[in-house]
């Protein structure tokens, strides 16, 4: 069973899958503060928040059982990556399901703005029938400055033509060819300060991002502007924007998000009259919350049950195409991993890896952290090292990865060979996906084979002569160990030999010890995998 807490207010029909799942249980208890957590996270396999919980270092090292943190909605800015990755818990996001929520709520912002509709309200109730005070401006014809064109910034874009305004987009990845898709005129951010009638930010909060409009761009921005940000506190600086607008630069701005969520009382936006606000409220509608609870959840089942999923935040995404390919060989490239570090000897100096044939032609880092996972993992536990951390790990250790990739798969159509280098030797260990058969284990050292990799595998190198398979058996089943496959193979008559038994079950030491104790064997190991 695995427990899962919520600890900031998630959509109940978001989360029904995880609710009707038989081996989760779930916990929600909104609202705790960090020592609170602290607490109670050892407890817990996931957790599952909004933008409100602040999951520290503290909260993950407490976490022992900790796998995932699930964020419903985009923004991971209130989650540790670097202590999540280090530890190896893997962080997952929403990232599409609040896009058009947040456009449309970054629309309804600029529109309130340039019609000055809080404004009016509050005066209306307030039973005062003010005609004049709140003449706003119209949004047709007008520059709007996108900085930030990914997924909300594109949303906004494409409404903002339909409004009959000239859209301004600014963004390192946007290319010549997809703003002319888009319909957007590529810009700098100068041509937005100079241009711009209104500007919305969409980008996250970076240190390259932060006070992308601060007092210098103020001090040349075109006058009358008005500004809206729903996307991030401090990606525009707010004392200068006060300023701005103060001295009549500016005429107005919107902000859903603030450098410190909730702002103190005394924040100058609270009472000012040309700024209008709302409580980060960008993701809040019905189907925003359902979509982000329902993805997240998708996600958070199949990692808890040690499924394949898309992508977390703290790893490279791996396209759908590519995942789909190099799935089917996870296992086996972990397998193929534990297996020759099981071999060798030594401290593992480097592990390399080649693909040949199909997986030439591949992106196939996913595969090499599942790779290194299994070199790694067999010392330090499945519990120290998954994919997320696996090249982290690697790294700390001065572990060498090297990665080559080969046309020649010696007759198979794929073929993965992982090399482990230790100061004392070198060993090898390739495989491949055989159709219709699954995986099998190719090569080990320079003698081909053809072994499933399962289970628990009995290594033996010996001279090629007559009678020692016969002896090996017979030791074997004198000590109640049954063979359930056996493999031979040697380079040539008479010489270097191997043998790779299948084993039903684990050989105890003394067993080990007497079959290394055979005339014309050189040594003999188990390696388990499972
Ligand atoms: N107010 C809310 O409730 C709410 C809801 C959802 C998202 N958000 C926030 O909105 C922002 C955008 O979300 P998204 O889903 O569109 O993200 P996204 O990743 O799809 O888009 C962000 C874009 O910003 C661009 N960018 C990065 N650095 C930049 C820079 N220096 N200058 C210009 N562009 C830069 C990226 O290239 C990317 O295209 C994020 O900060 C997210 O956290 C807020
Ligand atoms: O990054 C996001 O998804 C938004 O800021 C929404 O945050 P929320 O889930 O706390 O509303």
């Amino acid at each position: 069973m695995f427990k899962v807490l919520v600890s900031d207010p998630i959509s109940d029909l978001g989360i029904s899958l995880l609710v009707e799942a038989s081996d989760i249980s779930i916990d929600k208890k909104v609202g705790l503060s960090e020592d609170e957590l602290v607490a109670i996270i050892g407890e817990y396999d996931a957790l599952l928040v909004r933008s409100q919980t602040r999951v520290t270092e503290r909260i993950m090292s407490a976490g022992k059982q900790l796998k995932v943190i699930g964020r419903a909605g985009v923004g991971v800015d209130n989650i540790d990556l670097d202590a999540a990755t280090k530890r190896g818990i893997i962080v997952i996001n929403a990232p599409d399901g609040n896009t058009i929520t947040t456009c449309e709520h970054t629309f309804a912002m600029m529109m309130a703005l340039a019609r000055h509709i809080p404004q009016a309200y509050m005066k209306t109730v307030g039973g005062v029938w003010d005609r004049k005070s709140f003449v706003g401006v119209e949004l047709r014809n007008k520059v709007l400055g996108v900085l930030g064109m990914g997924r909300i910034g594109s949303e906004v874009a494409a409404r903002a033509k339909a409004f009959g305004m000239e859209v301004y987009g600014y963004d390192p990845f946007l290319t010549q060819e997809r703003a002319d898709k888009l319909g957007v005129r590529l810009a700098s951010v100068e041509d937005v300060v100079r241009d711009a009638d209104f500007i919305t930010v969409h980008t996250p909060l970076t240190p390259e991002t932060r006070h992308m409009l601060g007092k210098d761009q103020f001090s040349r921005i075109k006058p009358g502007v008005r500004i809206v940000n729903c996307a991030r506190g401090g990606i525009i600086d707010e004392q200068a924007l006060v300023e701005a607008i103060d001295s009549g630069r500016v005429a107005g701005a919107a902000f859903d998000v603030f450098e410190e969520e909730p702002p103190a009382p005394e924040h100058p936006f609270l009472k000012h009259p040309k700024i209008i606000v709302t409580p980060h409220l960008g993701a809040s509608t019905i189907e925003a919350q359902e979509n982000v609870a329902i993805d997240v959840s998708e996600q958070l089942l199949h990692i808890l049950r040690g499924e394949a999923f898309k992508n977390a935040v703290n790893m490279p995404p791996v396209p759908a195409d590519v995942l789909a390919k190099l799935e089917p060989y996870f296992s086996l490239g972990k397998k193929l991993g534990s297996f020759a570090v099981q071999m060798a000897n030594g401290p593992v100096k480097e592990i390399a890896v080649t693909y040949a044939g199909d997986l030439a032609d591949v992106d196939t880092q996913p595969l090499t952290r599942h790779i290194v996972e299994g070199v790694l993992g067999f010392h330090l536990g499945s519990d120290q090292v998954n994919v997320v951390n696996a090249m982290h790990q690697a790294k700390t250790r001065g572990v060498n990865i090297v990665v080559t990739k080969s046309q020649a798969s010696k007759g198979f159509t794929n073929q993965v060979s992982v090399t482990i280098r230790t100061d004392k030797e070198e060993r090898l260990v390739a495989g491949t996906l055989l159709n219709g058969f699954g995986p099998r284990i190719t090569q080990i050292d320079r003698f081909p084979v053809d072994v499933e990799p399962q289970g628990h595998v009995v290594l033996v190198s010996h001279h090629d002569k007559p009678g020692i398979i016969g002896r090996v058996g017979t030791l074997l089943g004198n000590n109640d160990v049954n063979i359930a496959t056996m493999q031979v193979g040697r380079s040539i008559v008479g010489g270097a030999a191997i043998m790779v038994l299948g084993v039903d079950k684990g050989v105890p030491k003394e067993v080990l010890e007497q079959l290394t104790s055979l005339p014309d064997l050189n040594k003999a190991k188990v390696i388990h995998l499972f």
